[in-house]
């Protein structure tokens, strides 16, 4: 009985200091998306779920804790909720035009070359956009503002950077 509750305890120690690599969130990610038909992807790369780790390891630890998981995991959940919103077609995937409007619905201010380099940078050939695309992108997004905004100390809208910060920024992200 003694071992059983030493085991128990040993769980709870896991759950509570759990950090979350990569891979771990790739097949978290993706065997959640799998149950989703109306979600289209070929499912998050690893190359993505990397980045999306830098963008929301706010520690620094390179792994997400279980408070940095929690707070992906909402945006994920609020965030699928928009795509499927703006996929009026149901074709799992939303059209660079409906892009702008479900950035524009997820709080993001942003200009009309913005909206290009995005289509650009996230939309296939028929500039149409999939899931896991959609999703890496807002977490992008998400993750520069809040840069931008850790480093805008007084609060006016301009940082100053000289070029090692400018790559500390944009290398882990
Ligand atoms: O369809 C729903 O109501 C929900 S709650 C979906 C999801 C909630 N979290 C998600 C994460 C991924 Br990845 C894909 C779909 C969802
Ligand atoms: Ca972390």
């Amino acid at each position: 009985e003694k071992k059983n509750r030493k085991q128990d305890i040993k769980k709870v120690d896991f759950l509570s200091d759990m950090e979350i690599t990569a891979n771990e969130l790739k097949n978290v990610l993706n065997r959640v998306v799998a149950k989703h038909q109306e979600l289209k992807t070929e499912g998050f790369t690893l190359e993505s779920c990397r980045s999306m780790i830098a963008l929301m390891d706010t520690d620094g630890s390179g792994k997400l804790n279980l408070q940095e998981f929690r707070h992906l995991w909402n945006k994920i959940k609020q965030w699928q909720g928009t795509f499927k919103h703006y996929d009026t077609d149901m074709s799992g995937t939303i059209s660079s035009y409906e892009m702008r409007n479900a950035v524009n619905d997820a709080g993001f201010r942003l200009n009309n070359q913005l909206y290009d380099i995005i289509t650009m940078r996230y939309a296939d050939e028929n500039m149409n956009i999939d899931f896991d695309s959609f999703i890496c992108c807002l977490v992008r997004l998400e993750g520069m503002f809040r840069a931008f905004h850790a480093f805008d100390k007084d609060g006016d809208g301009l940082i100053r950077l000289n070029v090692l910060e400018w790559l500390q920024l944009t290398m882990y992200a």
